[in-house]
């Protein structure tokens, strides 16, 4: 199964962000990172992936299935915005899973034994009755990243995920990430800016750049080369 672009432009009004995005990525257990400078259009990539946004002109589908990407979208990927946002604040962990599970159609039950179970990996349990809002910044990171991957559908997508995580929150998500690629099969896409997670993490690295995508490299990096490869392409000294 293959997730197509054709031909996609994205604005923002009249502002455009994407302007002829032909590509396809192969839905394999994988850890794809989105990278480039501040505004280059990550966050509008995952929001497409998503099914959030819609092209403005262009067409983004998933080869095997007929009907509409949306509907595919809302069934098999899981957003996880960048922030603060995305869970409902007067809402626990466990009780935010099952709220989002049963907007999707996806069992409660079994997205609330999934948090359980992924909690202990990714040291969360003491915080599951805790409402939304009473948590801090990293600790609703944690929540809102466990909540899109007990989910369980196949595509995560994750914006900043390590935006406002302590040093050993960093290394439960970078692990946390590696088990979902390999114990469960997941595809997760990640915007971030921290160099250090994604050469711990990522297999494939999209460099966006002029509302194109400028380099494809389908291997992993380590954290200097990467960052050389980022001064590269965007030349910066
Ligand atoms: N809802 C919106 N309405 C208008 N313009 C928007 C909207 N969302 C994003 N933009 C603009 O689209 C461009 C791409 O934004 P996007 O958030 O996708 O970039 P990004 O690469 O994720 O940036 P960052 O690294 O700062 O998070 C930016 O110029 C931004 O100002």
């Amino acid at each position: 199964m293959t997730i197509v672009f054709d031909q996609v432009k994205k604005n923002y009004g009249k502002k455009p962000v994407f302007y002829n995005l032909n590509f396809k990525i192969p839905l394999e257990p994988t850890v794809i990172g989105l990278v480039g400078p501040n505004g280059v259009g990550k966050s509008t990539m995952l929001r497409l992936l998503a099914g959030v946004l819609e092209p403005t002109e262009g067409r983004i589908r998933n080869d095997q299935t007929k009907g509409s990407y949306f509907k595919w979208a809302c069934l098999h990927t899981s957003f996880v915005a960048s922030g603060e946002r995305g869970l409902m604040y007067r809402l626990n962990t466990l009780e935010n899973g099952m709220y989002f599970s049963s907007l999707k159609g996806i069992s409660t039950k079994r997205t609330e034994n999934n948090i359980r179970k992924m909690a202990q990996d990714f040291n969360f349990s003491n915080e599951l009755n805790t409402f939304f809002q009473n948590l801090s910044t990293g600790l609703k990171k944690k929540a809102a990243i466990l909540v899109g991957a007990a989910m369980g559908t196949e595509v995560l997508l994750l914006d900043e995920p390590s935006n406002g995580l302590d040093i050993a929150a960093q290394e439960d998500l970078a692990s946390f990430i590696l088990d979902l690629k390999n114990k469960n099969g997941n595809i997760i896409f990640i915007s971030s800016h921290d160099t250090q997670m994604l050469s711990g993490v990522v297999d494939h690295y999209l460099f966006l750049r002029d509302g194109q995508i400028e380099q494809n490299i389908e291997h992993k990096m380590a954290e200097n080369d990467l960052i050389s490869e980022y001064r590269g392409i965007y030349k910066r000294k």
